[in-house]
């Protein structure tokens, strides 16, 4: 039985509710939660937040204000409340009894476009996965729902309450998931063990979502890549060849999109997809140079690097979107980020100094070495020579010095054939 199903969203007028103390800070958030709640296909027709250090445990926002809300859902003709928050169960719960509406929260509003995005087996098992690390702790006092959701399920014992079939239905759906992905993983192992022999660069684009990541890759390699003005239009990672002006062939790939507060089951879920990031060569960190909250939005994506482990690897911050921008606003970044790029992947502006910077960057963590090598082995180096530049060559009697320049595992193999 599969367990994931997709909500029929498409037209519905919703409520955005948040909690919070600074009120920057909240309206940021509700203006991308509405174009999380776009990406739906939900028209987002009200808002509302109440200040406040924390949510309330009972029912996330206070008496009072549920009150309010519950007049504006009425008013507004509201479909459903959408809050800009993961809530407890018990929030949930309440606060869909007193609204006599549908309430979702922040994770399940972002799982639901990742499994609306999902084409891959892979993309399409994370979600599901994901779904269900979501639903396990929420199945209590969701009868009405959970009968739905266990039709289809014939094993229940004598006098076993369903609510225990369905939690172990789900835990072993949940280990049947995570066996196939493990598999799926091994798979991409070898892809990665087969790419890291070949020593094939490994670039990956990474930023939040939406700031033209895809656009970049497809501007870069000249290939058919989905670009959509939606949020996590890009699910699984795509990698393109790209052969530099020195003639170095290197793989580029695009990324899931990044967001703040992005739900922990999700990063569970995909981590397979994630760490790709940590066994790339370079980032190049993409920032939609028009957002008006590009900044924040940087910082949410080195979080995320940090979490992944892949805040070490080599980055060429890239600020996208100039075309978009005024041109006080272009110095402004400039000045603030020396060292950025700033590129329009659409209209194809700047793409020129990032290559070059990407092949700067890449050769920057090559390495010199100087290696003797025994003259009958010296055709080894040779047979290296499209990894590898030798930049001097010493014969004496029964050795070659040799030095050479290539990146640091290369050398390395090079040493490893030599000696042995
Ligand atoms: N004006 C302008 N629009 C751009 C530029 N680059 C991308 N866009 C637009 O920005 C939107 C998002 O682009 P994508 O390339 O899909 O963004 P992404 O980062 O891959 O997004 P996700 O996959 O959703 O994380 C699309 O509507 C693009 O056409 C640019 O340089 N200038
Ligand atoms: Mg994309």
């Amino acid at each position: 039985m599969k367990l994931l199903k997709t909500r029929d969203l498409e037209g519905k007028k919703a409520i955005v509710v948040a909690v919070g103390k600074d009120e920057e800070k909240i309206k940021e958030s509700l203006e991308e939660m509405k174009g999380l709640c776009k990406t739906l296909g939900v028209d987002v027709v009200e808002w509302l937040w109440q200040k406040r250090s924390k949510p309330d445990p009972a029912t996330y926002l206070g008496r009072g204000k549920l009150q309010k809300l519950k007049e504006i859902v009425e008013f507004c003709e509201a479909d459903l409340v959408v809050v800009d928050d993961e809530i407890t169960p018990v929030q949930s719960k309440n606060m869909r009894e007193y609204l006599e509406t549908e309430v979702l929260d922040r994770t399940q509003v972002i799982l639901e476009i990742f499994a609306r995005h999902a084409t891959s087996e892979e993309g399409k098992l994370q979600v599901e996965m994901a779904s269900l690390l979501y639903e396990l702790p929420r199945l209590v006092g969701r009868g009405e729902e959970l009968s739905r959701l266990g039709g289809g399920i014939g094993t229940r014992g004598p006098g076993e309450p369903l609510l225990e079939v369905l939690r172990r239905h789900i835990k072993n759906r949940i280990s049947q998931l995570r066996k196939r992905l493990k598999e799926i993983e091994k798979e991409r192992e070898v892809q990665r063990k087969q790419r890291l022999e070949k020593k094939i660069p490994h670039v990956s684009i990474v930023g939040y979502t939406n700031a033209g990541k895809s656009t970049l890759l497809k501007s870069l390699t000249e290939s058919d890549v989905y670009i959509a003005d939606k949020l996590f239009a890009t699910l699984e990672p795509v990698t393109r060849r790209l052969k530099l002006k020195s003639g170095k062939i290197i793989l580029v790939s695009d990324t899931v999109g990044f967001i703040r507060k992005l739900p922990h089951t999700i990063v569970s879920a995909f981590k397979a997809t994630l760490e790709e990031v940590k066994y790339s060569d370079v980032l190049i960190h993409l920032v939609d140079a028009s957002d008006p909250y590009a900044e924040e939005k940087m910082r949410a994506s080195e979080k995320v690097l940090e979490e992944i482990g892949a805040d070490r690897i080599p980055r060429i911050l890239v600020f996208n979107k100039i075309d978009l921008c005024p041109e006080d606003r272009i110095e402004a970044l400039k000045w603030k980020y020396p060292e950025a790029l700033f590129i329009s992947a659409e209209k194809k502006i700047g793409l020129d100094r990032l290559l070059e910077k990407l092949e700067e960057v890449l050769s920057q963590r090559d390495v010199q070495e100087t290696i003797e090598v025994p003259i009958e082995k010296i055709g080894l180096v040779y047979a290296m020579k499209d990894r590898l530049e030798i930049l001097n060559e010493e014969y004496r009697d029964s050795y070659v010095l040799v030095t050479v320049k290539a990146d640091k595992d290369t050398v390395e193999l090079l040493k490893g054939k030599v000696a042995s």
